[in-house]
């Protein structure tokens, strides 16, 4: 629409050039406003309009109309002549502007928000953090742009020497036009020159420390997620925290750059400008202050809840990138129960609605442009009109409304591009303090620090201690009610029992994925939260689950990845106990063979190999199967079966397990119910006793005869 709109406009103005040009005509001793007429023998126009954009064509005119004026002092033919040049300057312009806007801001395409309420806050100590490092090149390149716009700001009065050189020779018309004019010409030149100089380096530099701030702040919040609690990923979907990484960041990278560069440069100009129309016309200069609180004043306001819609309408965003990020995530279950069109259904009702939201943002702030650009246009026609005023009772030279105009132009420019910037910046500090707020969170389980045990001293025994746990995204639901177990050393025990009864719970807190609400998890008597979090997971601990996910990288780096420093028999040697040297071997890459994204490329059994050799290689004390070959086929649960059987000697092990046939060895089995342990003891012993493990006894062979 917008584009269709600058298009219709570029037509008009293009293909009707003499329509501009002819808004003049003269009767008589009169000037006479006229819209469409082209006068024939007048020497005030000539077949072609004057070059140069609007203001500097409606320059050419009063030149010319002053020239030709029967009567140069009559301030009405002025006036008139150039009221409506002015007029149609303003209303160009002013379309033009919201054709812009408009398509500025409907194309965005902002980043994710996760925290709805309160708005986080845009922190600027940590913005020091990363700006401090490139703070030399940032300087230079502020200090360059800052020259530019000075420079930029001495076109307007040399271009108004330029004028009276030339009004000088058209009055007196002695000597040579070129030796007249090449001074100040060449002056103006050298201007431009530098300028350019100045811009391409300050360009360069900016666009250096954009890109450098950028990639540290992309280091910092990726080293910030990952330090994150487990809770921390149950509350917030993995595709909002990338999207934090990428879009986010890329955003506020654009504005920092643009604020520095356009903000700096627009508001040097606009001051530096303002004393020249000062020194040019302090009368004509007055009329434009006037008006500039009031611009000011309703700027805020409507800068204020265009944030808000901001907001709201970045967080549908991050709605619908999450919906899709979790069907490509899962695409395969998508398929498996035929749910494209579903999937498809659910992420086109979140973008319809962001792509409202956005509709309204980008008219918010459309108007917003729109009328910021009709208050600074009639600034720009009242100047026009009172300079002719003032031209035509000779209380300036052309040359002093040459230069009153085109810096005029440069406020205007100026001011326009700063109520641009302004959705831009709205937009950063939003992304900014989105990313701000995973900088500086603070895991509440911090992975250094505590002590450890030496490993020559470590027996690996394990007690829980009326341990009673709510998951944090769930206060209220208590899963462990004072739930107490030991697991003495190199011993296995087994959890079994029914569905939810907080089996894998217990494991995650033995793990230190979550800390318990009230009661204690001690390794060797020691309460595992004075221990060393990286200690504990990396060398004490290896955990073995029933969806063992594996990286996009080969057979080797994956089981590296349990010891990052081991050598390559370790790594045969893991493969070898884990079962899974003779299926690596028999690959045509063998362990340089890639797995595809998670593993996808292996079976079932063998992705579960190989993550028992990923859990053996750093020989943990205490090994957690947590239901490890239910997901299993016969003949795969045997090989892996085995496998675990061999891993297991020697150390503490704690098995959750389905398939009891798997865990009848175990030297301990307690069977929970409603997140408490009610019974405990061997299989034998628990046979005997006739309770709720004999009831899932029976009904698993009953299941597994039918
Ligand atoms: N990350 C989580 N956030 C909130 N609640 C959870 C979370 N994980 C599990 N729960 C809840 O905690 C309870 C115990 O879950 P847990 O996975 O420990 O059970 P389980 O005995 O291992 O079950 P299963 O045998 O089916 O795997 C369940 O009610 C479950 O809904």
């Amino acid at each position: 629409m917008s584009q269709l709109l600058c298009s219709r406009l570029c037509v008009t103005s293009h293909s009707r050039p003499l329509s501009f040009y002819s808004l003049c005509r003269k009767t008589g001793d009169k000037w006479k406003l006229s819209r469409w007429y082209i006068p024939r023998n007048s020497h005030a126009h000539s077949s072609n309009p004057p070059p140069g954009n609007a203001l500097q064509r409606i320059w050419s005119l009063t030149q010319r109309a002053i020239r030709h004026s029967p009567s140069r002092t009559s301030k009405s033919a002025g006036l008139k002549f150039i009221l409506g040049p002015a007029v149609f300057s303003v209303s160009a312009r002013l379309f033009c502007s919201v054709a812009r806007c408009e398509a500025d801001y409907n194309n965005n395409t902002p980043g994710e928000v996760i925290t709805k309420d309160p708005v986080p806050e845009f922190k600027w100590h940590i913005l020091w953090k990363f700006v401090r490092p490139q703070l030399f090149a940032l300087v230079c390149a502020v200090v360059l742009a800052f020259g530019a716009a000075i420079l930029n700001i001495q076109i307007p009065l040399m271009l108004g020497d330029l004028v009276n050189v030339v009004a000088r020779y058209l009055r007196e018309n002695t000597g040579s036009y070129v030796n007249e004019i090449k001074g100040p010409a060449m002056k103006l030149l050298g201007l431009y020159g530098i300028q350019g100089l100045l811009t391409t380096g300050y360009i360069i530099l900016l666009s250096r420390v954009g890109e450098r701030v950028a990639a540290d702040m992309r280091k910092s919040l990726f080293a910030s997620l990952l330090r994150q609690d487990v809770a921390f990923f149950d509350a917030n979907k993995t595709g909002q925290l990338v999207n934090r990484l990428t879009a986010d960041i890329q955003e506020f990278k654009s504005s920092f750059k643009l604020v520095i560069s356009q903000g700096l440069r627009s508001i040097t100009q606009t001051v530096g400008c303002f004393v020249s129309l000062y020194v040019i016309s302090p009368k004509l200069t007055g009329l434009t202050v006037v008006v500039l609180p009031c611009l000011v004043g309703a700027g805020a306001l409507i800068g204020s809840f265009l944030r808000k819609l901001s907001r709201l309408a970045q967080e549908q965003v991050a709605k619908a990138t999450g919906v899709a990020d979790e069907a490509l995530g899962n695409v395969r279950t998508v398929k498996a129960f035929a749910m494209e069109e579903r999937e498809l259904q659910l992420y086109s009702n979140e973008v319809d609605k962001s792509c409202e939201m956005n509709e309204n943002l980008g008219g918010g702030i459309a108007v917003f442009q729109g009328l910021s650009n009709v208050a600074l246009n009639c600034i720009v026609l009242g100047t026009i009109f009172a300079g002719g005023t003032l031209i035509s009772s000779n209380e300036m030279s052309p040359g002093d409304l040459m230069s009153f105009l085109v810096a005029s132009q440069t406020v205007q420019r100026s001011l326009a591009s700063i109520s641009i910037l302004f959705g831009q910046v709205v937009r950063g500090i939003s992304s900014g303090a989105r990313v701000f707020e995973y900088l500086s969170l603070q895991p509440t389980i911090p992975l250094s620090g505590g002590g450890r045990i030496p490993y020559h001293s470590l027996t690996g025994r394990v007690d829980f201690m009326n341990v009673s746990f709510s998951y944090p995204t769930r206060p209220g639901h208590e899963v462990l009610k004072k739930f107490s177990l030991s697991l003495p050393p190199c011993k296995t025990v087994a959890i079994v029992g029914e569905s939810g009864g907080g089996k894998s719970t217990v494991a995650s807190l033995l793990e230190r994925f979550y800390d318990p609400t009230s009661g204690v998890v001690m390794l060797d008597g020691l309460d595992i939260r004075t221990l060393d979090l990286a200690w504990l997971r990396g060398q004490v601990i290896g955990f073995i689950n029933q969806e063992p996910v594996l990286f996009g990288s080969s057979v080797m780096e994956n089981i590296r990845f349990g010891k990052p420093d081991a050598t390559d028999a370790e790594v045969i040697s893991a493969a070898k106990q884990a079962n899974a040297h003779r299926f690596i071997s028999s690959f045509p890459d063998g362990y340089n063979t890639m797995v595809g994204e998670r593993g996808v490329t292996l079976s079932g059994g063998q992705k579960q190999r190989i993550a028992i050799a990923r859990a053996l290689i750093k020989n943990p004390s205490i090994l957690v199967l947590d239901e490890a070959t239910s997901a299993l086929d016969a003949e795969s649960e045997r090989v892996v079966q085995e496998a675990l059987d061999r891993a297991t000697r020697g150390r503490t092990v704690l098995i959750i397990a389905h398939r009891l046939s798997t865990i009848q060895g175990a030297d301990l089995i307690c069977v929970m119910s409603n997140g408490r342990i009610v019974e405990a003891g061997t299989h034998l012993e628990l046979l005997s006793k006739g309770g709720l493990y004999s009831d899932l006894i029976r009904r698993q062979r009953a299941e597994g005869q039918k």
